[in-house]
């Protein structure tokens, strides 16, 4: 929080030791005062966030509570959720239609209902390696009715590149291919160690630093359109143009300031679009080191409020954060979200109708 707002105070006061009050009675007092008269809008990370972090990446599933849960918010709320996966590999982790979404890091974003319409066929459908990008279960994103944007569009043939230089070049060069992994997030290419770390025996030194050297001498070197970003165990080949989850988050404020949010009862039919001018009130909660630019956002702006997912007797690697208060991990997260379900001055406060 801010130290020139009234609650500057809660600034000062942190505790030593710790990146940002956990969010408790006082801070939810807080939050509450902040959001009062103003539309809140939820965006949520996915992994570490909403689904706890696991060994195997195609693992990472939410509870049917917390499905639940993000439906019934949004209902009263715009919500969103911003990741470092592909946008139709998060839809088919989140399995809502009436979100807003963000994935590849906030490189391509789309509205709700995005997917709910056309088939694949009819939708011009956008080949990468014979499959649709945009497609999903045999539906596309109908953009020509559902927000839809990306930016980093003319970056997609480094990327597959990267990826063919991954498999060909760096991974069989490291003799560790069945440890290591990689993840096609279609506008960014995810690494991953944890599983090669995880299986490293005490006495054995790591051998990332000379994966990352490698990726960076025999890819990056190769295609300047792209850089590397490190998350949690893993590493992130992404598009090297300003955009991150702070520039999504913008984007998406800036969408419903202009256009209004969709907010939905059950399907594409009912869906209300509140085309009203709104002050949005970010309320963003995520984990990894690409969540810090959507606080950066957050705080810069002055606009909301962000909410880090770390606990430090765990995670001793995180020094700072740009986020106001600290969740501890997602089952935390779980029950702040049904906190402000069921809390009617949440819900009153900020509700469409
Ligand atoms: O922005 P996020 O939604 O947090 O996505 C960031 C990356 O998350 C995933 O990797 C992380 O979670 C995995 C599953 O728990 C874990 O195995 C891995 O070690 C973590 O780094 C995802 O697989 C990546 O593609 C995302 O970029």
């Amino acid at each position: 929080m801010d130290e020139d707002t009234q609650d500057g105070r809660e600034n000062e006061a942190r505790d030593v030791g710790t990146l940002a009050h956990a969010l408790e009675e006082k801070q939810m007092q807080l939050l509450k005062e902040r959001c009062r008269g103003k539309q809140i809008y939820l965006m949520v990370d996915y992994d570490g966030t909403l689904a706890p972090i696991v060994q195997d990446p195609s693992a990472a599933h939410i509870s049917e509570e917390t499905r639940d849960l993000l439906r019934a918010l949004a209902r009263f709320f715009p919500v969103a959720v911003v990741s470092g996966r592909s946008l139709i590999k998060l839809y088919q982790f989140v399995q809502l239609d009436s979100v807003y979404y963000a994935g590849s890091h906030g490189f391509e974003i789309a509205g709700p209902f995005a997917f709910s319409g056309a088939q694949a066929s009819d939708a011009g459908s956008e080949q990468q390696n014979g499959t649709d990008r945009t497609a999903c279960g045999g539906r596309a994103i109908d953009k020509s009715r559902a927000l839809y944007y990306c930016a980093a569009e003319d970056c997609l043939p480094a990327l597959q590149k990267a990826a063919a230089l991954l498999k060909d070049s760096v991974l069989p060069g490291l003799h560790m291919v069945p440890e290591l992994l990689i993840e096609d997030n279609v506008f960014s290419l995810s690494v991953h160690y944890r599983q090669y770390l995880g299986s490293l025996p005490a006495n054995e030194p790591s051998r990332v630093p000379e994966l990352l050297q490698a990726i960076d001498s025999l890819v990056l070197s190769e295609l300047p359109k792209l850089r590397r970003a490190e998350g949690k165990m893993v590493a992130e080949i992404r598009p090297r143009i300003d955009w991150d989850k702070g520039y999504a988050v913008e984007f998406l404020l800036n969408h419903v300031a202009t256009h209004g949010a969709q907010v939905s009862a059950m399907s594409a039919r009912d869906a209300k679009t509140n085309s009203d001018p709104v002050q949005c009130f970010p309320l963003y909660i995520g984990d990894d080191v690409t969540d810090e630019d959507a606080f950066s956002y957050i705080r810069r702006t002055k606009t909301g409020l962000s909410i880090v997912v770390h606990d430090p007797h765990v995670d001793t690697t995180r020094i700072s954060t740009h986020a106001d208060f600290t969740l501890h991990d997602p089952k935390q997260v779980h029950a702040f979200l049904e906190r402000l379900l069921y809390d009617d001055s949440f819900v009153r406060a900020n509700a469409w109708d």
